[in-house]
């Protein structure tokens, strides 16, 4: 298969060693192209420059393969450097290209500090997702996140508290709705996605006691799409559809705000979760989790959630290739 392109993220972070242990876990299963520094990645890391995706795929088993970028400095663990952020942007502009071009299979990131970036290079977006949306010339995109017990979909997605309510619209919900089912479909196999709605207010407003955006906004739109034939459940009270017995009865919950939808699956399983953009004209995958400054470079980085990213946007890229 063609390499999974993994973008270094934050140098400072624990970015290049879980995709360091990450590689050693999965060489001569999956192959790998790595994007950034090399001075960035463990000092024991066995990596090869490689000029290309096809020179990845012929090396990945022995060496992890590096698509060199000079960040111009080395990285100290904690402390991320402004002057990284320029080639921490160009590492993932190079995957879409990648990815985009037919070189690679799919693009996994690791986790970037998202106010280096704006203080270092003015970075315009709020992470990878609005990113990689910009970068594909796509309005809208949908963040998911998948372990084996839960899936899990913000509709707004970095935004202040404050500002969900004016940007929680009909449109949006909407087309959310519609690319989770669709991915639900093409990508993960299941053939009639079964959703859950939460409300926005606590009790999903409580008959418009607690808040109105369910009578007004929510239960109008599922009505419609129900009569197109969405199976939706809801609006729910989100404290209580992510026991188990409420997971069992659908197949992502489609939450109100980051951590409606964050909360839950990162207590569930913060080391199995995967990031996945739905909707990109090519797969994206990251870990669950951010930097974790306080541990990097101390050997103490658990490689679990990369390598769950890795092997989902794998299994996502081959299922793609054989429809
Ligand atoms: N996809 C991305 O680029 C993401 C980036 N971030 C960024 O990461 C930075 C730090 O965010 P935080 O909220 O502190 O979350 P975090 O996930 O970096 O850390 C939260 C806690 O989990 C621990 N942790 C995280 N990953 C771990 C791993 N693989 N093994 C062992 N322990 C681990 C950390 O040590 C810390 O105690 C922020 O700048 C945030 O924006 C956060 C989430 C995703
Ligand atoms: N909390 C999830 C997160 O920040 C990941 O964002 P993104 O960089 O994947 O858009």
């Amino acid at each position: 298969m063609k390499p999974i392109a993994i973008s270094c993220g934050e140098p400072a972070g624990i970015g290049p060693e879980i995709a360091a242990t990450a590689w050693k876990r999965l060489r001569g299963e999956i192959p790998l192209l790595w994007l950034g520094d090399p001075r960035h990645l463990p000092e024991k890391t066995r990596w090869q420059a490689v000029s290309g995706a096809s020179e990845a795929a012929r090396v990945s088993a022995t060496a992890l393969p590096v698509l060199a970028r000079d960040f111009g400095a080395p990285a100290v663990p904690g402390r991320p450097d402004p002057t990284h952020a320029q080639g921490v942007i160009d590492a993932i502009r190079d995957g879409v290209d990648l990815v985009r071009d037919g070189h690679c299979a799919a693009l996994c990131t690791a986790p970037i500090h998202k106010a280096a970036l704006i203080d270092g290079a003015g970075f315009a977006h709020p992470g990878h997702t609005e990113f990689l949306a910009d970068l594909a010339g796509v309005e809208e995109v949908v963040m998911m996140l998948a372990c084996t017990a839960l899936r899990v979909v913000p509709t707004t997605i970095h935004l202040p508290l404050s500002e969900v309510p004016a940007r929680l619209t009909p449109e949006l919900l909407e087309a959310t709705i519609r690319i989770t089912r669709d991915a639900l479909i093409r990508d993960f196999g299941i053939a009639a996605p079964r959703l859950a709605i939460a409300g926005l207010n606590p009790h999903a407003g409580e008959d418009g006691k607690m808040g109105g955006e369910e009578i007004a906004m929510i239960s109008p739109l599922l009505d419609g799409m129900r009569a197109e034939g969405f199976d939706l459940a809801g609006p729910l009270s989100a404290d209580t559809m992510f026991h188990a017995a409420a997971r069992a009865t659908y197949d992502a919950a489609i939450c109100m705000y980051h951590d409606q939808a964050l909360i839950p699956i990162k207590t569930i399983d913060f080391s199995g979760g995967v990031n996945v953009t739905l909707g990109l004209p090519f797969i994206r995958t990251s870990p669950d989790h951010g930097t974790a400054f306080g541990i990097a470079g101390k050997g103490l980085a658990d490689p679990s959630s990369m390598i769950a990213a890795i092997r989902m946007a794998a299994d996502m890229a081959q299922a793609r290739a054989t429809r």
